[in-house]
């Protein structure tokens, strides 16, 4: 049955409308379990940039001709799926530690690295040396890159700053970027990414919580607020300290928790109301539990564990107790990775999630890791009409294929932004 917000009417002279039609797949969005609604032989319609209607191709073009559309779409023998939403990067850096990851192949661990002053601290002294306009263009190439393969909606955070003014050179950067590009970017301060050298961590939470976090609620472009909650970073009550004091500046909450082990970032996520607890490479039962009963999204980051060679995350333990998973790239200097498909694959492969639950993990419920409760993620009447098509002949063919990139178009608001 064809879903339409609009049954009776046809467009208006000056509506502008889009069709993607005869797809072999069409993913309208999550079912009732962790699975996905999938229509055959299926079409939607745009309207203004929002989801007028889906469904079988025959019934959607009875209401939305061919004729009166101002872009069509033959999707015969492809797939059609909402754009992908990324909702946990690092794309605002500079430099390069392709280095690092030749140390840690020959046994230096990510925390070694950062201990020693490299790491995160490297590609900040980068940071601090490049110009806006370096930045600005860093970013646009990832952006560009992503959305090649079928992100249109990417969480960016800061944190390669440590400082009050280049934090706000990054939060600048990411606004500039994301205003003149097609996808949507949504920008993260992240002032609590590492402790810059030769600094005591209290000291630094104070300047995070009494200069970092005033100058970023007055420059007013952050949405979120994230810590890297971790053994040898911050620990749990330093945290909550600036996640709470972030939510007092209209920040909402996230946190980098159990990545290389649990110091109660999972708690510290539900006391203070996170949107979503990221990684939980280490998250035992309760933790799971807590985060559950409280509302928060799981994040998980398949590629980050694959770089790292270290155990996935147990994605399965929320899934089979009927629960969301979220699924992001995590790119940034240790983590090459921006495309979503191949999270797909590694969240099959390393965290056996069916591809459909994958492809739920990178749309909808990525969508609830960033808030977003606008039909983010879904292709169902009044959704934004961000949408992707792959040169295949089913959904399962996103997580299946692995060589090259099988996003052929990839439509933001109706309208057509990648062929
Ligand atoms: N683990 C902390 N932050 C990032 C890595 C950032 C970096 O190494 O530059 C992450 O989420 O994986
Ligand atoms: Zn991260």
């Amino acid at each position: 049955m064809r879903e339409s917000k609009r049954d009776e009417s046809p467009t208006a002279a000056n509506d502008t409308l889009t069709v993607v039609h005869s797809a072999a797949e069409l993913v309208v969005g999550p079912d009732d379990d962790t699975g996905l609604v999938v229509s055959e032989d299926a079409a939607f319609a745009a309207v203004d940039g929002r989801v007028a209607a889906v469904g079988p191709t025959e019934e959607v073009l009875a209401d939305y001709p061919l004729d009166d559309a101002e872009t069509t779409i033959d999707a015969t023998g492809k797939t059609v799926l909402p754009g992908f939403v990324d909702p946990h990067t690092h794309a605002l850096f500079a430099g390069d530690r392709s280095d690092e990851f030749v140390a840690k192949l020959q046994g230096a661990t990510y925390e070694e690295i950062l201990a020693d002053g490299g790491g995160i601290l490297r590609t900040v002294d980068a940071v601090r040396e490049a110009s806006d306009g370096e930045l600005v263009a860093n970013l646009t190439t990832h952006l560009d890159e992503m959305l090649a393969h079928g992100t249109t909606t990417v969480e960016v955070k800061t944190g390669y700053g440590l400082d009050t003014e280049t934090e706000l050179r990054m939060l600048d950067a990411i606004d500039r970027a994301g205003e003149n590009h097609p996808v949507d970017v949504v920008p993260t301060f992240m002032g609590a990414h590492a402790v810059p050298r030769g600094m005591d961590t209290d000291d630094y939470v104070e300047e995070v919580v009494t200069e970092q976090l005033p100058a970023v609620a007055e420059q007013d472009i952050a949405e979120f607020c994230d810590v890297f909650c971790e053994r040898g970073v911050f620990d749990a009550d330093q945290s909550r300290r600036i996640l709470e004091a972030g939510r007092e500046f209209g920040l909402t909450p996230k946190i980098h928790a159990d990545e290389f082990a649990a110091i109660g970032g999972t708690d510290v996520a539900a006391t203070v109301g996170a949107a979503s607890a990221d990684h939980l490479l280490h998250t035992d039962d309760e933790g799971r539990e807590t985060l559950v009963e409280a509302g928060v999204t799981p994040v998980v980051l398949p590629g980050t564990a694959f770089g790292l060679g270290a155990a996935y995350a147990d994605a399965r333990a929320f899934l089979d107790a009927g629960h969301e998973v979220a699924l992001a790239t995590d790119f940034n200097p240790n983590c090459f990775a921006r495309s979503m498909g191949f999270v797909a694959t590694l969240a099959s492969v390393g965290m056996r999630m069916t591809p459909h639950e994958a492809i739920r993990g990178i749309t909808s419920a990525a969508a609830s890791a960033l808030g977003r409760a606008d039909g983010t993620g879904t292709l169902r009447p009044g959704s934004p009409a961000d949408a992707v098509v792959l040169d295949a002949p089913n959904a399962t063919h996103l997580a299946y294929r692995f060589d090259t990139n099988p996003v052929s178009t990839v439509l933001k608001s109706g309208v057509v932004v990648d062929a």
